[in-house]
């Protein structure tokens, strides 16, 4: 079925809450194809970190910048995602272009009773270090590869957090994490929303949410993706490996490249891995 272009409620959806859910953005087929090459990806594995959580539990990521006609590349680059993420966010004055760009992807394997949780953060409290300048030209969507609900540590936001601007973020155990002052600000008022996802649905959110997820505890896998975006416009002047990737328009295919074209997992020499000996709770 052809995907779904965003409705003017998704989009207002967007700007008032920071995220929206996108219910079955991929089919059966689509995910099953995806979720098949990850776990036999041998790139992905041999370039997988482990992120301590601050109990010991741990999670494995694999981040690259380089998008390209591996099956996370097709889907990164499908027409209907980026025309989705070109109305979302905000664009200069001066740019009359297609300018979005793709600053990494994740695969974020939490493995049962093993993979462990992520402190409160903003992805902008990381990206402003990169000294990215905007943070409204710069957004996440994750993919659901497995369900992610409560039991195996699904993403939480705090809704509508993402109209406080940055808050400072400071080293929690291995990881950084937004200021607790203002995370309990912000629950003082705004919602503490779990977002359950079923395999195939996507979640958008806006890079100054902010979001944590708890431990899987379950015997069940939580695998997603997240592909962080950018505006050709908005440059990282102290990110040195995407420095071309993420002020690169993307190269779009179509919606139907994901199961028709012939792909793989990542190529070691095209993707541009995230070394393990890199920070990355910065990134
Ligand atoms: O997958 C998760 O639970 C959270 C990961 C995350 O927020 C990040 O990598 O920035
Ligand atoms: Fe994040």
């Amino acid at each position: 079925m052809a995907k779904q272009a965003l409705t003017p409620e998704q989009i207002a959806q967007y700007h008032r809450d920071g995220y929206f859910i996108a219910k079955g953005f991929y089919d059966q087929e689509e995910i099953s194809r995806l979720y098949q090459i990850a776990i036999e990806d041998a790139a992905v594995s041999k370039h997988a970190i482990n992120v301590n959580d601050s109990s010991g539990k741990r999670s494995k990521l694999s981040l690259w910048y380089k998008p390209g006609d591996d099956v996370y590349g097709l889907l990164t680059r499908g027409e209907t995602l980026v025309n989705a993420v070109d109305q979302l966010l905000d664009r200069a004055e001066d740019d009359d272009a297609h300018s979005v760009c793709h600053y990494h992807s994740k695969l974020m394997q939490k493995e049962p009773r093993v993979g462990g949780a992520w402190e409160w953060h903003q992805d902008y409290g990381y990206w402003y270090k990169n000294e990215f300048l905007y943070p409204d030209q710069m957004m996440s969507v994750m993919v659901a590869i497995t369900d992610a609900n409560q039991e195996n540590g699904c993403l939480q936001v705090i809704k509508g957090s993402h109209k406080i601007g940055r808050v400072e973020h400071g080293f929690s155990g291995e990881q950084v994490g937004a200021s607790q002052r203002y995370v309990d600000l912000a629950l003082k008022t705004m919602e503490h929303v779990f977002v359950e996802l079923e395999a195939g649905d996507i979640l958008y959110f806006h890079s100054n949410i902010l979001h944590r997820s708890e431990a899987n505890l379950s015997d069940r896998p939580r695998w997603s993706m997240i592909s962080c975006y950018n505006r050709s416009t908005n440059i990282g002047y102290n990110e040195s490996s995407s420095a071309s990737a993420s002020i690169t328009p993307i190269e779009v295919v179509p919606d139907d490249a994901l199961l028709t074209w012939k792909t793989a997992g990542l190529a070691e020499e095209n993707a541009d891995f995230l070394a393990k000996e890199a920070d990355v709770s910065l990134k």
